[in-house]
Parts: C-alpha cells; sequence; structure tokens
C-alpha cells in the first residue's frame, strides 16, 4: 500500500503541567476488536451477504489515545507547517513554528505500509489557546482533546486499558528522559 508520511507531535502544557493528546475513532481498530470479540461473525466472509455488523460492539471500542498528528499530503508545505496546523486544527494551540522541535523520524509501520513519521515536540501555554480544537468534521474526522498530566503520564502510557499507538509510549519516555529532568532543576 501507498500512503503519506505523517507528522505527529507530542504537546506539553507547561502552564497545566500535562500532556495534550487526542481521542479518536478508528475504524481498523474497530474492525479488529469486532474479529477479535465475535469471531464467528467474520467466518461467513465469502458470502455476498456478509455483514459483520449486525450485533455491533460500542463505538467506544474503536476509540484510541494517540498524538496529534497529521498526513503530509500538501506539498508546498513543510513538515513544520503542517505540524503547526495541525495542532491548531486538532488541539486549538495557536503555535509559532519556533516552538516545533524535531526529535527523530522513524517508520510508522513496515509490514503493510512503509511511509515515515517525523515526530515533532512542541511546549505550549494556555495563553496559545485559541479554540476548541477537534479537527474538521467535514473531513469525517471526530476528535476529542485530552490532557493526561505529567504526574500519571508514565502510568497511563503503560496501561492497556488506554488502547494507544506506540508513538504515544515512546514520546512520554522521550519526554521523562529529555526534559523532565530538566523540569525539575527549574
Ligand atoms: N493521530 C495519530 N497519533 C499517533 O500517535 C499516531 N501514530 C501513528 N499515526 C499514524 O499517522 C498517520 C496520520 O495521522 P492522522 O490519521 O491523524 O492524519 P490526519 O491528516 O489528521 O487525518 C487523516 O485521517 C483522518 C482519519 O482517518 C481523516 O478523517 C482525515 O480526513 C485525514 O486527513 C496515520 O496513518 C496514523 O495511523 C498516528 N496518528
Ligand atoms: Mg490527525
Amino acid at each position: 500500500m501507498r500512503t503519506h508520511d505523517s507528522v505527529s507531535i507530542l504537546i506539553f502544557n507547561s502552564s497545566r503541567q500535562c500532556f495534550v493528546v487526542v481521542k479518536q475513532f478508528r475504524p481498523a481498530v474497530y474492525m479488529c476488536e469486532m474479529e477479535r470479540h465475535r469471531p464467528q461473525d467474520f467466518q461467513s466472509k465469502d458470502q455476498d451477504s456478509w455483514c459483520p455488523l449486525l450485533d455491533p460492539l460500542p463505538a467506544t471500542e474503536g476509540v484510541t489515545y494517540e498524538l496529534c498528528a497529521g498526513l503530509v499530503d500538501k506539498p508546498e508545505l513543510s513538515l513544520e507547517e503542517i505540524a503547526r496546523n495541525e495542532v491548531l486544527e486538532e488541539c486549538g494551540y495557536d503555535i509559532p513554528i519556533t516552538n516545533l522541535k524535531r526529535i527523530t523520524s522513524y517508520r510508522s509501520g513496515v509490514g503493510v505500509t512503509g511511509s515515515r513519521q517525523t515526530l515533532f515536540y512542541a511546549e505550549v501555554t494556555d495563553q496559545m489557546k485559541t479554540g476548541e480544537g477537534g479537527g474538521q468534521p467535514e473531513e469525517g474526522e471526530l476528535i476529542e482533546v485530552v490532557e493526561v498530566p505529567l504526574q500519571d503520564s508514565m502510568k497511563f502510557a503503560f496501561d492497556e486499558h488506554f488502547p494507544k499507538p506506540m508513538g504515544v509510549i515512546f514520546s512520554f519516555m522521550w519526554f521523562q528522559s529529555n526534559v523532565a529532568l530538566g523540569l525539575l532543576e527549574k
């Protein structure tokens, strides 16, 4: 499969000492959960009338906690500009480009897709909050902004009851070893 590259942003609100992440419904995650809970419904998949959603699980089964992120689908914009727009659209913070620190990039998948994701760090304050975020409903996005207190963040990262992609865990750990120690020294 060919997919776009992407950017993701670890957002830390220094006014409230919390990470800002997004909660989103992901159809692929939902369908994996459907098959896990109702394997019998997926056995007749060769039939024309196959419909796995006759006895659906609640939509919350497909909701994950994620970093703010976006596809690199505008060739005229830099990765930083795309990241800045995503932070505003999804989380409601208007940040200057200079607030974005590039952490690293990696392959967001290696089995089915091979696209690259570039991870940024952005420290924000309450004063930078100009909107509610929430993404673009007209493009099918339904995003809830969630704050994870710094003091609970490692517990959150490894709590399997909160489904999440690995970028959340990696970036929270990156913060612990690169930023949190500095905060304590202030
Ligand atoms: N958000 C996020 N956090 C991670 O920690 C995280 N870790 C990996 N990824 C991967 O990054 C890619 C890009 O992320 P998004 O799906 O958030 O990209 P957007 O441009 O915001 O939105 C697009 O997808 C939406 C939903 O499908 C549509 O509604 C939009 O129309 C459409 O533009 C995806 O491949 C996702 O697998 C994360 N993505
Ligand atoms: Mg997104």
